[in-house]
């Protein structure tokens, strides 16, 4: 039982920009995707949830062929896609924000224990909270969903790394309730702390995988992984 990638290849207009990766992701654990801009994260991300729909190789969800499946379809097989930037209605309560996702009481209320964070805000308009919460705010309203498998980009783009340092933390409780993670974070060595699994991707290659401990003890390792 696991998202399991194998050769995978993601195309776009002017061709490939991610070539040849093969992860698994397992529920209860994170694997981290890291990697210098443009290496093609976000476009990996989005061929997994059916963004782009130009992939080839194989992807699996718990043994079922994502690729024969629609994206509303991995949506409501749960495969949840947290895409880069804030998406939060500014306007609406903390709350309602999160009732957005979930199906019932209880998963509105599953959620809110894992964000004790939020409790004192459920009744502000979203805009008033701070960057950090906002995405706090996103990561709530994903985990009310009931995923099975979690896609997160970048959560901490714009954010200070004193937030990010609260942000990983919820994101490692979200993986112990069972859901496994694929996590894309520019803060490698934060993520590397919570993950099981490190993926490396450089130029659209993938030029690491294997243990997240290793290539976090490895510093010049990973600064080699990156170069190239
Ligand atoms: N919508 C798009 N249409 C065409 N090409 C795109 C599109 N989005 C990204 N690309 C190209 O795909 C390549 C990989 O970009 P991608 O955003 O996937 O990388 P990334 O590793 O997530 O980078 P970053 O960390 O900067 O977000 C880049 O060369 C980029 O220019």
């Amino acid at each position: 039982m696991s998202l399991i990638l194998d050769d995978v290849t993601v195309r776009r207009e002017l061709g490939p920009v991610i070539s040849h990766v093969s992860l698994e992701v397992r529920p209860g654990e994170i694997t981290v995707l890291v990697g210098p801009n443009g290496a093609g994260k976000t476009s990996l991300l989005e061929g997994i949830s059916g963004i782009v729909g130009s992939v080839t190789g194989s992807m699996t969800m718990d043994g079922k062929d994502l690729r024969a499946s629609s994206r509303r379809r991995r949506s409501m097989d749960g495969l949840k896609h947290v895409e880069q930037g804030r998406t939060i209605f500014p306007n609406l309560t903390v709350r309602e924000n999160i009732a957005l996702t979930s199906r019932t009481k209880e998963d509105l209320h599953a959620a809110l224990e894992h964000f004790p964070e939020l409790e004192k805000r459920m009744n502000a308009p979203t805009k008033l909270l701070s960057g950090g919460e906002q995405q706090m705010v996103v990561l709530a309203r994903a985990f009310a969903s009931r995923p099975r498998y979690l896609l997160v980009d970048e959560m901490s783009l714009g954010l200070a790394p004193v937030i990010v340092t609260r942000l990983i933390p919820v994101v490692a409780r979200i993986a112990e309730s069972g859901v496994g993670v694929l996590l894309v974070e520019q803060f490698a060595h934060l993520a590397l702390r919570v993950a099981t699994t490190a993926v490396v991707v450089t130029s659209g290659r993938m030029s690491y995988n294997g243990s997240a401990a290793a290539l976090l003890d490895d510093e010049s390792g990973l600064r080699d992984y990156y170069l190239g």
